[in-house]
């Protein structure tokens, strides 16, 4: 970083030194142009590549793995240089971006015959067009269809001695736009629900150590933003600029921190788009709690989005995601990640998936037209951005016709639910002329970039009809040309060729060329150039059709370009209308998406209330599940029930049982049926019966953070620490073996005081799978604890597992038998054995109170007698009848022996 500093620092010093004269004009643009975007690599445009210096090179190079070599001289040492190809850009970008990389992406704003003009030295004029960073990315190339790509704003105002945040996140790909405050304590679980591609601070909140750890620990790339907006009145009239408003009253009533975060978000947008303006939704006021708080460590454990080892599938998210179009998909997310807490608005959508469930026609249809239905937010914004090409177009008449035949689909239904009608309203909301023209403007086959031309459908434009004629004639002449100069010259291998620098020209083969440089053949062809192998000519009369070429093809792309502008001003006249459009699509997609799950996985719904109930009967883990039946295996259902006495607090239950009998599997279950429960979804149970959960906390599994130098326990007890202090009555608390990470008797008495805690003080609904036995005595003692086990068979000394809950408290923990099913060698297995049974012996000659009923408390066993030692060297099923017999005349000797 210093070094860094240092960097620039001395760069500008070069800019304004008096040697700096010796360095070339180019190099002095350059440097001006890094010094003013220090924070990012620049992409410097240099014909047809853009190229890298100094340490961007070298940061480059090593990022994308390409080619790291040098370009003369700066004050004596070389210039490291790397370049990538334009028309590979994205590529490149994507890579960079994807690393937290921000880029400023430098073009060349002027002819470069313009700069030839101003003197040989004269350098061609050039400036950052617009900085790519990870929030504020639109390309169809740099984004994944199904994921928003949130840039996130946040402030901090102090109120009172405490800190309140204002959070400010759009998505510029689609325009989607909300604020919300929050207390710290929800800071970093709202965080984690927006699940923000990047991060914008102000300089002075993202230099706090706490809030840079917390932004960096997500992984999420940090950008400070250097210019105070923490004056209110300025940050409400730059909203009130971007925004064309003369007041801000209609947005509802925001607090200065909110005000302050979508004023930065709007500020950063400005500042990376070069005054370009992204078509952004009004923001919409969301309150923190309208979803349920679900920190960044319980949704990385419950593997929503991506599994722990970062992979997409694997996780819930992939195993449920039925939906067909890309606005569809990033919307399931985007639920998946916030399940609802107000009952009447999860009932609505519960209402649109069992409808939908219940007329598979409907349902058929509806995902029939969807499939058809391209992204449509993506292309609206990347036109409102002037990114755009005629693909765009073509995805925006898609969509709008799909999104007419979804309304007219829609009103052949009686007595839909309230969330279908209204999406059914909306998808009729777009002025339908719009997609006529686009489907009466748009030819059959479209290049990608505008400039490329050929995109206008013929008959739609009879200027434009006209000067294609042209130009394609002229093509024809030019073929005719050809033939005429041959006969005319005599030669059959003339050829009439194009290239950039000579145009039009004739080319003949070296031997006849020398014919052409004499009368009579010279008063028409004039010499131009001699290669190796061939002659070249041109003729007045040739590059008269060239130029009369040239003009109608560039005036041909230059109607066609006012042909674009015009449909996409109308687009842009109607995009409030279109973003209706685009959200209801997606909202029908996810909730069919939804009802063909629920029906092909047989999910129910689920009933929520208001109450602290917690009903799950023969529920099932989503992907365990999907999982197992891809190996033909059946999933065992199980029941939870965590419903308190009347109207009073949850149940806290313990689960004991071995290893590998099931209990993350249960544990993590009943978190995800409640989570899809409140997002608007079946479940998969027989009946589910859910009290609304305000909070989700889990403690399940987790691994070293040697990075920030903390050890599995302490991770453990900071993320306990957590629970106990903000989980409460409305919260579903998860926690899987707690106190294992350290000393035995140290982690008992932890996991007894956090239970007795969770009892009195949160009084959560909670689920505690552990392997101290002892715990399970709590349930005699609190009254609100009750004991479940995972039940196994003893088969021939080896354990089955059943995964099945039971009420109770396991017998025995089986670990020697799970390790032995891991293929621990018999040999260490057997031992173990012995000392297992040793201690439990030792264990029962003492007399022991109830804390200490596991054998690992025992104390250390006595050395085995030498009986106990024959008996443990003999294998009953390697004896014959008669080694049999003498081994039991041995061990009675051996008994007498020791008296
Ligand atoms: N209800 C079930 N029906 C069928 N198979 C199951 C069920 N629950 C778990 N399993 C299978 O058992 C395996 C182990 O489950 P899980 O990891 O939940 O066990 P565990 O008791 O938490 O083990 P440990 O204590 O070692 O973490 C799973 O990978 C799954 O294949």
């Amino acid at each position: 970083m210093q070094d860094r500093a240092q960097n620039r620092a001395q760069d500008r010093a070069l800019v304004s030194d008096p040697a700096a004269g010796k360095i070339t004009p180019m190099m002095v643009q350059y440097i001006e142009i890094k010094a003013a975007n220090p924070d990012c690599l620049l992409f410097y445009r240099m014909g047809d590549f853009y190229e890298m210096f100094f340490e961007d090179a070298e940061v480059a190079s090593r990022a994308l793995g390409i080619v790291l070599t040098h370009r003369g001289k700066h004050f004596g040492r070389d210039i490291p240089m790397c370049g990538v190809p334009i028309h590979r850009a994205d590529e490149y970008l994507a890579r960079l971006i994807a690393l937290g990389h921000r880029v400023a992406v430098c073009e060349q704003i002027e002819d470069p015959a313009e700069a030839r003009k101003r003197g040989s030295q004269a350098v061609v004029r050039r400036d950052v067009a617009r900085l790519v960073t990870p929030g504020t990315i639109t390309e169809e190339s740099l984004l994944e269809p199904a994921r928003a790509n949130y840039l996130l704003a946040i402030t901090r105002v102090l109120r009172g001695g405490k800190s309140t945040f204002g959070l400010a996140s759009v998505d510029i790909s689609t325009g989607a736009f909300s604020v919300m405050e929050v207390e710290s304590a929800a800071l970093s679980a709202e965080i984690a629900r927006i699940g923000a591609a990047e991060i914008v601070a102000p300089e002075a909140l993202a230099d706090d150590q706490d809030f840079a750890r917390l932004v960096t620990d997500m992984g999420i790339p940090l950008s400070p933003v250097g210019r105070l907006l923490d004056d209110p009145a300025a940050a409400a009239q730059r909203l009130r600029d971007y925004f064309g408003l003369a007041t801000l009253d209609g947005l509802g009533t925001l607090s200065p921190a909110e005000t302050g975060a979508a004023a930065l978000v709007v500020f950063y947008i400005e500042r990376t788009q070069r005054g370009a303006r992204p078509a952004l939704s009004l923001p919409t006021l969301m309150r923190f709690d309208a979803h349920m708080e679900i920190d960044a460590a319980t949704r990385a454990n419950l593997e929503l989005t991506q599994t722990l080892s970062g992979r997409r599938d694997g996780a819930l998210l992939a195993a449920i995601d039925r939906t067909v179009t890309p606005g569809g998909g990033r919307l399931l997310a985007e639920r998946l990640s916030g399940p609802l807490t107000d009952e009447a608005a999860i009932r609505r959508r519960l209402d649109a998936v069992a409808f939908l469930r219940d007329d598979r026609d409907l349902r058929s249809d509806l995902r029939d037209c969807l499939k058809a239905a391209p992204d449509l937010a993506r292309p609206l914004s990347r036109l409102a951005l002037q990114r755009s090409g005629p693909r765009d177009l073509a995805a925006i008449r898609d969509a709008l016709r799909a999104a007419e035949a979804i309304a007219a689909r829609l009103d052949t239904v009686a007595a839909l639910p309230d969330d279908l009608k209204d999406a059914a309203r909306k998808a009729a909301s777009a002025d339908p002329t719009i997609a006529t023209r686009l489907a009466d403007a748009l030819a059959t086959d479209l290049p990608l970039k505008t400039r490329d031309g050929d995109f206008v459908r013929v008959g739609f434009d009879s200027d434009l009809d006209a000067l294609r004629r042209l130009r394609d004639d002229s093509r024809k002449v030019i073929a005719e040309l050809q033939a005429r100069y041959a006969a005319l010259a005599e030669i059959k291998q003339l050829k009439l060729k194009h290239n950039n620098f000579l145009g039009f020209f004739i080319e003949v083969p070296q031997a006849h060329g020398e014919k052409l440089l004499k009368p009579p053949f010279n008063a028409t062809f004039v010499h131009r150039q001699t290669m190796t192998d061939a002659m070249r000519f041109s003729t007045t009369e040739l590059a008269e059709i060239e130029s009369k070429m040239s003009s109608a093809a560039d005036q041909a792309l230059v109607r066609e370009m006012g042909i674009f502008d015009a449909l996409a001003a109308q687009i842009l006249a109607a995009e409030g209308a279109l973003k209706t459009v685009a959200e209801a699509l997606a909202a029908l997609d996810v909730a069919a998406a939804l009802a063909e799950i629920a029906e092909a996985r047989e999910w129910t719904r689920p009933e929520i209330d208001n109450s602290l109930d917690f009903t799950i009967e023969a529920g099932r883990h989503p992907v365990v599940e999907a999982a197992l039946a891809r190996d033909g295996k059946p999933f065992v259902a199980n029941d939870c029930e965590l419903s308190g006495k009347g109207d009073g607090p949850g149940l806290i239950a313990i689960i004991t049982g071995p290893n590998m009998a099931g209990k993350s599997t249960y544990l993590r279950q009943n978190a995800l049926i409640a989570m899809l429960a409140q997002m608007g979804s079946f479940v998969p149970a027989k009946r589910c019966r859910i009290g609304i959960v305000d909070r989700l906390f889990s403690r399940v599994g987790a691994a070293d953070d040697l990075a920030r130098g903390r050890s599995t326990f302490m991770v453990e007890m900071v993320e306990t620490a957590a629970i106990l202090n903000q989980a409460g009555e409305r919260s579903l608390v998860i926690l899987d073996e707690i106190g294992r990470g350290t000393a035995t008797f140290d982690g008992l008495a932890i996991a007894w005081a956090v239970m007795e805690q969770l009892h009195a003080k949160n009084r959560s609904r909670a689920l505690f799978a552990t392997h101290f036995h002892e715990l399970t005595h709590l349930a005699k003692q609190l009254s609100r604890v009750v004991n479940l086990t995972m039940r196994v068979a003893d088969w021939k000394g080896d354990v089955v597992f059943l995964h099945e809950i039971v009420p109770g408290a396991a017998d025995r923990s089986y670990g020697i038998q799970v390790a032995k099913l891991a293929g621990l060698p018999p040999a260490v297995v057997k031992r173990a054995q012995t000392l297992l049974a040793d201690f439990e012996a030792g264990d029962r000659r003492k007399t022991v109170k109830p804390v200490a009923d596991l054998p690992l408390f025992a104390a250390a066993p006595a050395a085995p007698s030498d009986v106990e030692r024959a008996l443990d060297d003999i294998d009953p099923d390697e004896l014959s009848p008669r080694e049999a017999q003498a081994a039991l005349f041995k061990l009675k000797a051996l008994r007498e022996k020791d008296g």
